[in-house]
């Protein structure tokens, strides 16, 4: 097993020989056995730059302000999230952080909004708040979930698959972008709050492309690691749906957000759960069972899957 995360670089993997793409793939193999990796990217930095600049005018908003753009009905899918009500599954603590989440809309009338109209709930932005941001949060959805798909290729050859594997699975799912702001830890109502407590996340992978300071770990070998990586670097964990399709070769990244000892700055970062069709069946592939890796998982359709884990941190409404 991979003690260490490693960095690799995407943009060798598709602009480089056939070494250098062998060699991407095999760094990302390993690193994945702890559920992390960082890699190169080609997300504009002035994107991130102007993307965060909203964000950060969002959050500073008084709370009422920021109430007006909860969605009712949208299971934490779309709109503002409030302090204290995502709560990791298995912890008593609410998470001390507030969120806004966006996705890329379909069209009303498209077979996949119609089956699950909850994992497609219309927009809803703080437009009227702070004028511009839903055209540059879309912009910055679309470029992140780009990167996403194209690093579901190297993660595809790793599993023995085709290199398109993901390809169809992520068109037009409802992959989520979340902006996250972490609040001092000393403004916390009580005791027993983390920042985020651990937990693995319920998609395929998340793209984490930067954080205002540090905070982010991962459980590797029963040691909690800070992931640092790289100036400029984008961070890759796993998620339950690829770790049952890959028949437990590659395990769910384990992670919590911690303020680090003393800190009395809050924390901005923005993370985006690739998502599968939630149509898809999850389900182990052939060139990951073998007599040495029998099938550990049934089948279960990605909505399915979904929607325990909304209900299991307290995001599902009745
Ligand atoms: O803020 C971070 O660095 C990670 C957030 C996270 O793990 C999540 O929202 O699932
Ligand atoms: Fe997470």
């Amino acid at each position: 097993m991979a003690e260490a995360i490693l960095d690799v670089d995407l943009l060798a993997f598709e602009r480089g020989s056939q070494r250098a793409r062998e060699a991407v793939v095999d760094g990302v193999r390993r690193s994945l056995a702890t559920g992390f990796v960082y890699t190169s990217s080609d997300l504009p930095v002035d994107l991130l730059d102007s993307a965060y600049g909203v964000l950060q005018r969002f959050f500073a908003l008084e709370p009422e302000a920021k109430r007006c753009f909860r969605a009712p009905g949208a299971n934490g899918q779309t709109g503002y999230t409030e302090l204290l009500v995502e709560t990791a599954a298995g912890s008593v603590h609410p998470d001390w952080k507030e969120m806004l989440n966006w996705s890329a809309p379909l069209p009303l009338g498209h077979p996949l909004r119609r089956r699950f109209p909850q994992l497609y709930p219309e927009q809803l932005l703080p437009e009227a708040a702070v004028p511009g941001i839903t055209v540059l949060l879309a912009e910055f959805h679309r470029a992140i979930a780009d990167l996403q798909r194209r690093f579901l290729r190297v993660i595809a050859l790793g599993m023995g698959c085709a290199e398109d594997f993901f390809e169809e699975m992520v068109s037009e799912a409802p992959t989520l972008t979340r902006a996250l702001r972490y609040p001092p830890m000393a403004d916390a109502p009580a005791q027993g709050h983390l920042w985020a407590a651990a937990h693995g996340d319920i998609n395929l992978i998340t793209a984490l492309p930067r954080a205002t300071g540090p905070g982010l770990q991962v459980r590797v070998a029963g040691e909690w690691l800070e992931a640092a990586p790289p100036e400029g670097r984008v961070i890759i964990n796993t998620g339950l749906m690829l770790e049952r399709l890959s028949n437990g070769r590659i395990p769910t990244g384990w992670h919590r957000v911690m303020a680090p000892a003393g800190a009395t700055s809050e924390r901005h970062s923005v993370v985006q759960f690739c998502h599968a069709r939630p149509w898809t069946i999850l389900a182990p592939v052939p060139s990951c069972c073998s007599p040495h890796h029998p099938q550990r998982y049934s089948a279960i359709r990605a909505a399915d899957a979904l929607e325990e884990v909304l209900y299991r941190i307290n995001l599902l409404e009745s």
